[in-house]
């Protein structure tokens, strides 16, 4: 619903050197820590063309209005799936970096998906490539570990937990430990009454720390006997999601369908 009281939705006009093939971009969650960081990146970005900057009192029908053929989601989990939705329906490709996409939410979109034919989505837990290298480190690593932990640390403003890299990192790692036939590590505690152990995602251990002048961290934890392993990956600057972001918005109208994870636009060499 549009609240009279609040800004109408920003100009869309082109700017100075945009072409009328430049590619129309929307950002929804625009006045947010990613939404702004992702506002100024795709007006940086040759070839894109910001057409709407959208908040949460702003109606989705801008999208339209604005021709948008591609939007940016940095909102919240609990409006996510609808934004996609109403894109796909519009059939305006979606590039979503909110977390909290469980299995359920992926295969409804994905349903949705196959009666839009022509149709990309893009649903990235973490943009930055360090992550992205992280994620597929940990599971590499995972079977040759007997125990594997998470431990994710972040900003006190985030909303939720544990954070949506942390569980698909655990979900990934859990994935390759059934595959080599590991099963989740063993631990003797037997009374946990305070959730010490943290969350369990897909059988790993998962903690959340909330710091002031953090911005966001992990650290995949990987134990033998005499020996461990550690994977860390470090975003000082919500700048190291932009490259990430501007990648996923040019690839995204090529990739009809659902993609979990920015690697499958990636070579990685791996
Ligand atoms: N995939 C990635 O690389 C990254 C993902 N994230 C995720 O992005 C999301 C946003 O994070 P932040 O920007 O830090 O949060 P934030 O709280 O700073 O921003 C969220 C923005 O969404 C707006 N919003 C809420 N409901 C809306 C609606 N219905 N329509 C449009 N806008 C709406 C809020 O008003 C706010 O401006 C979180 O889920 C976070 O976990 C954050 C960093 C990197
Ligand atoms: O909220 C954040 O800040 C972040 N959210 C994403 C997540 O939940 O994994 C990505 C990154 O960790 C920053």
């Amino acid at each position: 619903m549009t609240d009279s009281t609040a800004p109408a939705p920003q100009p869309s006009g082109p700017a100075a050197g945009t072409l009328p093939s430049d590619l129309r971009v929307a950002v929804l969650g625009a006045r947010g820590r990613m939404g702004s960081e992702a506002v100024q990146a795709v007006r940086r970005a040759e070839g894109l063309q910001l057409v709407a900057e959208l908040d949460h009192e702003d109606s989705l029908e801008a999208l339209v209005t604005a021709g948008a053929q591609v939007v940016v989601d940095f909102t919240v989990p609990s409006v996510t799936e609808g934004n996609v939705r109403f894109a796909v329906e519009h059939g305006i490709h979606c590039v979503v970096g909110t977390t909290g996409w469980d299995e359920e939410g992926l295969a409804r979109t994905e349903a949705l998906l196959a009666q839009h034919p022509g149709v990309g989505v893009l649903v990235a837990p973490n943009f930055s490539i360090g992550a992205v290298l992280a994620m597929r480190f940990s599971a590499q690593a995972a079977r040759f570990f007997e125990s594997v932990e998470i431990v994710e640390l972040h900003h006190p403003d985030k909303v939720d937990a544990p954070s949506g890299t942390a569980a698909r990192t655990a979900a990934l790692v859990g994935e390759a430990r059934r595959a080599a036939g590991v099963g989740p590590s063993p631990d003797a505690t037997k009374q946990d009454p305070d959730g010490a152990r943290g969350a369990v995602v897909d059988g790993v251990h998962v903690h959340s720390v909330r710091l002031r002048g953090l911005v966001a961290h992990q650290e995949t934890l990987l134990g033998n006997l005499g020996e461990q392993l550690t994977i860390r990956h470090d975003s000082f600057d919500r700048i190291s999601f932009m490259t990430g972001v501007v990648l996923g918005v040019r690839e995204v109208v090529s990739h009809p369908g659902l993609t979990h994870g920015l690697e499958d636009y990636l070579d990685l060499g791996l």
